[in-house]
């Protein structure tokens, strides 16, 4: 696997190494000493998730207070922009987000520590999302920053004119100057 920095020193993307022939691929999507060695971070991983969503929706950004959870995800079908925004605010890249294409295609997955919102757009049709994460889904901790807060400026790639479809939670999100943040 290889690692790939961001414009964010914490946040990276992993490439996995694939192995393809004439039946298909094969490759591993976690392997803990390697993901140790090649990030320097021993994480633990408790929980894992599967969303589908279809085209033009967009998931965030969300994030857990009191239990932050740090998250590697990766699509298995379709195609998402992927973003992470940095919410400790004592961090020199408070307020800055990184955006990442994953694709079924690319085999990319992006590692997001704990301390970060995370959202994601979906560009294709159908978009299966697979992530892991080190701590449990509090329902009472979960928390939403607006996805197109002016503050933040994430750079969407939404044509003009579209709006994407959100939940009624992610609608109402507040400003991320009025969000409960880390410290
Ligand atoms: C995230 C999550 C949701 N749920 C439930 C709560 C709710 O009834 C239903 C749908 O939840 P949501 O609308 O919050 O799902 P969703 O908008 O997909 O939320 C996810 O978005 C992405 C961007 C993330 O980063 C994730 O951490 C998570 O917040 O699933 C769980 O039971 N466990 C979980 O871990």
């Amino acid at each position: 696997m290889k690692v790939i920095a961001t414009s964010i020193p914490e946040v990276m993307i992993i490439e996995p190494k694939v192995f393809g022939d004439s039946r298909g691929f094969f490759f591993e999507s976690f392997n803990q000493e390697n993901f140790r060695q090649a990030t320097g971070l021993d994480v633990r991983f408790v929980q894992d998730n599967h969303s589908r969503s279809v085209k033009g929706v967009l998931r965030g950004l969300h994030y857990q207070v009191r239990r932050p959870q740090g998250k590697l995800v990766r699509v298995v079908r379709g195609a998402v922009f992927d973003v992470a925004v940095d919410i400790r605010r004592s961090s020199p890249t408070f307020g800055h987000w990184v955006g990442v294409e994953l694709t079924e295609d690319n085999y990319r997955q992006l590692w997001l520590p704990p301390g970060f919102a995370h959202g994601f757009y979906v560009l294709s049709d159908i978009a299966d999302f697979l992530y892991k994460t080190t701590e449990y889904y509090f329902s009472d901790f979960d928390r939403s920053i607006l996805w197109n807060d002016p503050g933040i400026a994430i750079g969407w790639p939404i044509e003009a004119g579209v709006s994407p479809v959100v939940s009624s939670k992610d609608e109402k999100a507040a400003r991320l100057v009025h969000a409960e943040v880390f410290e």
